[in-house]
């Protein structure tokens, strides 16, 4: 909780997600996936009024960055799903079109357990439940590509996520870097047997601003493409703190507001001006 509410981020020691697991992800999955025609990598569609939700690339601003997402991810069925689409011939046994969400099952345990220890710590338990019921997972793989040159370059500019959690798998490459409330970048260094756990603004505003949700980037350096596997736990309810955590000493600071609309505001021209885009949006 100290670190939440601090630096709003924590690395995790986590060997439950094991070594073959990761290796099956990144090495198994993620850099076969990229490597498809884009035709291919265009099928991880979900509508057009999900423009968010599936395949990520050539967008303005973010060269050298793709990413695939798979919403529900947390579970096996979606993941299959998933493997299944993008696979070219439609089931070979082995690499990404087997796929089965063995990692990305400990990873939403992780999640699980973090928000509600979250909730215990803050003495609110008894919404572990409810938030959970109205909570999905997005499990987004991305690639980030190497710029040949010892300069360091931004591929994922300074941004708050607007989601509850977000559990960070980096593999072996380095590049996420935090910044701290002083505005100090931090690189995240990379370990095989950790994730990094971190504040969104959904779960800023439904601790009543009692966690911190930290500007954090992407940077990549050298020669070697970048990986990493998040999963983002996202409410799909009206997002408001519990009655326990509004007081006279702790005033309101959010007014109740829906995750996606939040969304289309933080994109547009209007929320792109705005540095704390959530107190921008409904701050009180
Ligand atoms: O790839 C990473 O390490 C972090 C990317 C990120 O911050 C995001 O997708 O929101
Ligand atoms: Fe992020």
């Amino acid at each position: 909780m100290d670190a939440l509410a601090t630096f709003g981020c924590f690395d995790a020691e986590y060997p439950a997600l094991t070594p073959e697991q990761r290796a099956a992800l990144f090495d198994g999955a993620a850099r076969p996936l990229f490597a498809l025609p884009a035709d291919a990598k265009r099928r991880n569609y979900y509508g057009a009024d999900k423009p968010f939700h599936g395949y990520l690339g050539g967008l303005q601003g973010y060269d050298g960055y793709e990413s695939l997402a798979i919403m529900d991810g947390n579970k096996p069925e979606p993941v299959r799903d998933f493997a299944g689409l993008m696979c070219p011939d439609g089931g070979s046994n082995d690499g990404f079109c087997s796929l089965r969400g063995e990692a990305t099952a400990r990873i939403f345990e992780l999640e699980e357990a973090v928000r509600r220890m979250v909730m215990e710590g803050l003495g609110v338990a008894k919404y572990h439940d409810a938030l959970s019921a109205s909570t999905w997972h997005l499990f987004r793989m991305s690639e980030y590509q190497a710029p040949s040159a010892a300069e360091k370059t931004i591929r994922f500019g300074s941004h708050q996520d607007t989601n509850l959690l977000s559990v960070v798998c980096q593999h072996e490459v380095e590049g996420l870097e935090m910044q701290t409330r002083d505005r100090q970048w931090v690189l995240v260094k990379p370990s095989p047997t950790s994730l990094v756990v971190m504040v969104g603004q959904a779960l800023r505003a439904w601790t009543n601003d009692r966690l911190h949700a930290p500007f954090h980037r992407v940077t990549v350096r050298g020669d070697v493409n970048r990986y990493s596997a998040i999963l983002f736990s996202i409410p799909s309810g009206k997002i408001q703190a519990p009655d326990e955590l509004v007081s006279d000493d702790h005033p309101p600071r959010f007014k109740p507001y829906y995750h996606d609309d939040f969304v289309r505001f933080s994109v547009s021209e209007k929320g792109a001006r705005h540095e704390d885009k959530l107190r921008a949006y409904c701050g009180l």
